[in-house]
């Protein structure tokens, strides 16, 4: 007998009724299809992402239809708020705690505000996948607590219960503990996600994405055994550079189009100096974050080649470049030098062409094109990923294809709505 069987025949002996919740769970586990609404609110802090899927199957028969995607941009005062604990070593505890529920009520308003306007009553989305804001990265080879030697972990806030309960949408967060409980870092869990949608039988592909953090999965041809899909974070993406346009230009939130350090000249002993943090040589996969790519790891890199003076422009031409640095120096570290690849981008970074630039001539032989060639629009990829795994938690089982060097688990927990 099979698990479901089993629910079957338990559901129709049982004499007390089941939870209804609970009941309704395991019948969205055997529908053909499933409605779930993704969220992502990644390090740029720039807002909420809010992708309004139709799932179709699951596993390797996965087929996505993305029906609606906004970004739902942050307030100052939310900005603010998250900006308290965020990537800080210490911070008030009484905040921390008040902060997680707050983010989860914050979400569950700004989806019911998207599914206010996009006319989709609550009652018909089946799922909601919650990844919630991360303030603290610590994977084993970046913190600084001998307490904790070799162990990772990451903290996500925005409580699931408060976007069940307020939304009345069966809720999946939570998803990077399964895999820091796997053995992972709690990162990136793109290969999943990408793996399942963006295969191809006719090229291998690398699935870039330029968020406040670089991250890419390598994707090897379908039918290929001689390599395995692969993700790993790979130095910081915009986030040096966001961090610097604010300190200098407090009313910009990110250099437009990249056109200011476009403007700019590579500042050769900052960039071998800036290039010089160990993550950079470590061993792939690796996972990073603000907490080490910080205004402080610029400044600190400042100060020692006596560069404080130098014109923003060539500030930012020479961050651009540790962007594009660390992307092909990860991508060396996965394919081996020179590679030639596809390569297709997602989030913010597709919109600075000085990045974009930087990364052609740093990866000559790689051709470049955005997810959106692939039918995925790049701001909308990380939320639909997880929309994804929430799929897989509640109709997937694990997926049977090794991953190299990364747990084969299903991520996330379920919360009910009452
Ligand atoms: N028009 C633009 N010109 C230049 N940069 C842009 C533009 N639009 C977005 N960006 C950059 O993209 C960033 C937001 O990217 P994205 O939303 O992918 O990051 P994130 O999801 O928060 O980060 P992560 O993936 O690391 O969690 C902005 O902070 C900015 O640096
Ligand atoms: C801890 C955390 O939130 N990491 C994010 C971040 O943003 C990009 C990069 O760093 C990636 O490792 C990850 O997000 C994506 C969605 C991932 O897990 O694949």
């Amino acid at each position: 007998m099979t698990f479901f069987d089993f629910c079957a025949h338990t559901f129709t002996k049982a004499r007390k009724p089941l939870n209804p919740h609970v009941a309704r769970l395991y019948q969205l586990a055997q529908q053909p299809s499933r409605r779930v609404v993704g969220l992502m609110s990644g390090t740029s802090l720039d807002g909420l992402d809010v992708a309004l899927c139709c799932v179709h199957g699951h596993g390797t028969s996965t087929k996505l239809e993305l029906e609606q995607f906004t970004t739902v941009p942050y307030s100052d005062t939310v900005r603010h708020r998250i900006r308290q604990v965020f990537a800080q070593p210490q911070v008030s505890l009484e905040y921390l705690t008040l902060l997680h529920p707050w983010i989860g009520q914050l979400h569950a308003d700004m989806v019911l505000d998207c599914l206010r306007a996009w006319q989709v009553p609550p009652e018909a989305v089946d799922l909601l996948a919650s990844h919630g804001q991360t303030v603290f990265h610590a994977p084993h080879h970046q913190h600084q607590q001998p307490d904790f030697a070799g162990r990772s972990a990451t903290l996500q806030l925005g409580d699931g219960d408060q976007l069940a309960v307020r939304t009345g949408i069966i809720t999946v967060s939570d998803f990077r503990q399964k895999h820091v409980a796997a053995g992972g870092e709690g990162a990136p869990l793109a290969t999943y996600g990408d793996y399942l949608l963006l295969s191809s039988s006719t090229e291998a592909r690398v699935l870039l994405n330029l968020g406040g953090i670089a991250n890419f999965t390598f994707l090897p041809r379908l039918g290929d055994a001689s390599l395995l899909p692969f993700s790993t974070d790979a130095g910081p993406g915009n986030t040096l550079l966001d961090a610097t346009v604010r300190q200098r230009l407090p009313e910009l939130a990110y250099d437009e189009g990249g056109k200011l350090a476009a403007a700019g000249k590579v500042h050769a002993g900052l960039l071998a100096h800036l290039l010089n943090a160990s993550f950079f040589t470590a061993p792939v996969p690796k996972t990073t974050g603000p907490e080490l790519f910080s205004a402080a790891y610029v400044r600190q890199a400042q100060e020692r080649t006596q560069t404080q003076h130098l014109p923003l422009e060539d500030l930012l031409a020479t961050l651009t470049e540790v962007s594009a640095a660390g992307v092909a120096l990860a991508l060396e570290q996965t394919c081996g030098k020179q590679p030639a690849l596809a390569i297709y981008a997602s989030g913010g970074g597709v919109h600075n062409a000085a990045l974009l630039a930087a990364l052609q001539r740093r990866l000559p032989a790689c051709t470049f094109a955005t997810t959106s060639s692939l039918g995925v629009p790049p701001d909308a990829k990380e939320a639909i990923l997880f929309a994804l795994l929430a799929n897989e938690t509640v109709a997937g089982t694990p997926l049977a294809v090794p991953l190299a060097g990364i747990p084969a688990v299903l991520c996330g927990k379920i919360s009910l709505p009452a």
